[in-house]
């Protein structure tokens, strides 16, 4: 039987891209995100966050938008301190960051690290459930080493009233490159009694309609380098289950994703001092955006040689002229 259920969609937290500029400009632009998560924020003993940190989940910042911040840390006070902040701000979700894979966070036993000490979670989880009265949902990986550990933290994550599972279906020493492992996640998954979301190398329409096949009781699908090269990924997966969709680049809409850019860049332009920081992080975008636009190699160079903002105008310009946008 068909799968006719529209699986709920997650705008992944991508650190440096996917701030308050980034999801504003993308809900005012596209449709079918559900829920942005932010780019994780790491509470500082005494200190808290830091101003960049609580500019992203200002509510200012973030209005008419569904937002779940995420907290990296193994600390549970620290924990505890900033849930009952992001509650006083109106937050209704958490997300514990379980999943990143830098080498400075992992030998701190953070993100991804914080998977090989079963017993420190349990510890962290037991006096977080205690103390927060939100709900809290987990980001992790299938495990630090080994894939197999996956059960291991299913049957740890099952202990606790924890509100959804996000999976990234890779180990920490996969980091983002490795092939996504499905045959891990599918052994894992069925054990949580939690709501689980399916995270890894989602690309397009058909790779959402082959995990909700294979994997039918998943709640939800997490996006993240998919929508960043396609903004109008999410848009696509509305028929998820009900047919094949090819989207090709005929059927982006390019006028809408040149409104997205300028969007952005004033955005940026807006919030940052000097016009080399507000390229640096459009230049990030369109590192992930150029393969789908014409000629793209042409202009990926030119773009990554912009110097000012006024240049990178110039060749963004020729470039939509180019895809049909005057
Ligand atoms: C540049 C970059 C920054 C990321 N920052 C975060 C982060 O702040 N928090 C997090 O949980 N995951 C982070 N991730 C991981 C993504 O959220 C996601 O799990 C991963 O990219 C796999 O999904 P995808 O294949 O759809 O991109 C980051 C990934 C990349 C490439």
């Amino acid at each position: 039987m068909e799968n006719k259920h529209k699986v709920q969609c997650y705008a992944a937290p991508l650190e440096g891209i996917t701030g308050y500029i980034y999801r504003n400009a993308h809900h005012k632009f596209f449709h079918g995100v559900d829920k942005y998560f932010t780019p994780f924020v790491t509470p500082k003993p005494k200190k808290g966050l830091n101003t960049r940190e609580k500019n992203d989940i200002l509510p200012e910042h973030n209005q008419d938008i569904v937002v779940v911040p995420q907290i990296l840390t193994n600390k549970s006070e620290d924990f505890i301190k900033v849930a009952q902040m992001m509650g006083e701000l109106g937050y209704k979700e958490v997300n514990l960051n379980l999943g990143c894979p830098s080498g400075t966070v992992v030998s701190k036993k953070k993100g991804s690290g914080f998977l090989s000490d079963l017993d420190g979670m349990k510890a962290f989880f037991d006096e977080v459930f205690s103390g927060v009265n939100l709900a809290v949902s987990v980001k992790t990986r299938l495990g630090m080493e080994k894939p197999e550990e996956i059960k291991d933290l299913i049957s740890l994550y099952n202990q606790f009233p924890i509100s959804e599972v996000i999976i990234h279906a890779r180990v920490r020493e996969d980091y983002y490159k490795n092939p996504v492992n499905y045959e891990a996640f599918a052994e894992g998954f069925p054990q949580s009694i939690h709501p689980v979301c399916y995270n890894g190398d989602i690309f397009c329409a058909q790779d959402v309609q082959e995990v909700t096949k294979r994997f039918s009781k998943l709640s939800a699908v997490m996006v993240g380098r998919g929508m960043i090269a396609n903004p109008q990924l999410t848009e696509s997966f509305d028929c998820a289950g009900d047919k094949s969709l090819e989207f090709s680049k005929k059927d982006i809409d390019y006028a809408r994703w040149k409104a997205f850019l300028d969007e952005l860049c004033y955005g940026y332009e807006y919030i940052m001092s000097g016009g080399r920081n507000v390229l640096f992080k459009l230049k990030e975008v369109w590192s992930y955006m150029i393969p789908l636009f014409p000629e793209c190699e042409k202009y990926g160079k030119k773009i990554k040689k912009a110097k000012t903002v006024a240049e990178y105008h110039t060749v963004v310009n020729a470039l939509f002229r180019e895809a049909g946008v005057q």
